[in-house]
């Protein structure tokens, strides 16, 4: 990029704020949508249709993240990936990253740049660009990302749309981060396809458009864990529903990996968070995209079961638990 290439030696404090906010925006590619920015107090955005969606997630090192289990450009991909996932699950296309950096002064450089490099990688390919952000010293990393999207002319999918009849369906992994942290977690590196999935989720952002074109009535992405999460649209639509088992993929992979470490690989798929999969309410049937899974159906009532009866233990990751 426009930026010289750093030293061995050189630092974000030899770099200065200055220099590192460059790194960010010199020489880089915007898309269509970005009007104004990044450089000036604040940028400018198009909306097609007036409307912006905004969202932010904050990932900090040591809770979301270990530099000792991914690299700097993983980090940065996850953390673009997360906040881009919740702008799908609204039915949008993301447009616009605006990126809060809180590092260490002895923060290499190289690091930096990687990081750096890693969101603008993943915002590329959901097709936004980095707009804006803010650079502070911090004693440890932690990344503050705002999302904006574009609805094009179609309504929000909110959590608060799943009405009694609607059947619930799922685009995207489930229970793969949490067998990568599983993994991570007693010091092994492989098998990659989970270890991976840890690192740098992969959330079908296209999906979420689609289906808020296809008639979803409710949706959400999977950040917490499957049950927790259309807890929230349970609550926020005041239905139930109940998520039937046997119509649950549960990849032979997560059932190797389950079986090594002699973990229930039912329980990250039903529990785990961080893959970003899409979870909406469709109206009918035949109104679930081809591509989507069908994993239960919305009832009168509240809460969530499993085969008609209530999930015993955690249903999802919760700070401060
Ligand atoms: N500090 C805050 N100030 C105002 N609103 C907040 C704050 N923290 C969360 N919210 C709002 O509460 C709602 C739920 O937040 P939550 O973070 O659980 O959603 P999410 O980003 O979809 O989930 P996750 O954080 O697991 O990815 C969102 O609408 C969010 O904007
Ligand atoms: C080092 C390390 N320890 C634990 C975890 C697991 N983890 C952290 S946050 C989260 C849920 C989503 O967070 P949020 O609700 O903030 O979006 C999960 C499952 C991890 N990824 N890395
Ligand atoms: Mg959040
Ligand atoms: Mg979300
Ligand atoms: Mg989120």
């Amino acid at each position: 990029m426009g930026s010289e290439l750093p030293t061995p030696a050189d630092t974000v404090a030899t770099l200065g704020e200055f220099g590192l906010i460059r790194r960010v925006t010199e020489g880089r590619l915007q898309p269509a949508t970005t009007l104004l920015g990044p450089g000036d107090d604040a940028a400018v955005v198009a909306a097609d249709d007036g409307r912006v969606v905004a969202t932010t997630d904050v990932l900090v090192e040591n809770v979301h993240f270990r530099l000792d289990w991914s690299t700097p450009e993983q980090v940065g991909r996850k953390a673009a990936a997360v906040n881009m996932a919740d702008v799908a699950a609204m039915g949008a296309m993301p447009t616009a990253l605006l990126v809060g950096l809180g590092c260490p002064a002895d923060t290499p450089a190289d690091v930096a740049d990687q990081l750096i490099s890693g969101m603008w990688k993943e915002a590329a390919s959901a097709g936004a660009g980095i707009i804006g952000g803010d650079m502070v010293t911090a004693d440890n990393l932690v990344i503050s990302i705002t999302a904006l999207g574009n609805l094009a002319g179609r309504d929000p999918v909110t959590r608060s749309g799943a009405q009694v009849g609607d059947v619930l369906a799922v685009r995207g992994r489930l229970g793969w981060a949490a067998a990568g942290l599983a993994v991570l977690g007693r010091g092994f590196r492989s098998p990659v396809a989970v270890v991976g999935a840890q690192r740098v989720p992969e959330p079908p952002y296209a999906a979420g458009p689609q289906a808020a074109a296809a008639g979803a009535t409710a949706m959400i992405d999977v950040s917490d864990g499957l049950l927790a999460d259309i807890g929230h649209i349970a609550t926020a639509s005041g239905v139930a529903i109940d998520v039937r088992t046997e119509l649950l993929v549960v990849h032979q992979r997560l059932i190797d990996v389950a079986s090594a470490l002699g973990a229930d690989p039912r329980h990250w798929v039903l529990t785990g968070g961080e893959d970003h999969a899409l979870a909406a309410t469709f109206p009918e049937p035949a109104a679930v995209p081809a591509d989507w899974q069908t994993i239960g159906t919305v009832r009168a009532g509240s809460g969530v079961t499993v085969d008609g009866r209530p999930y015993e233990g955690s249903s999802g990751w919760e700070h401060w638990q």
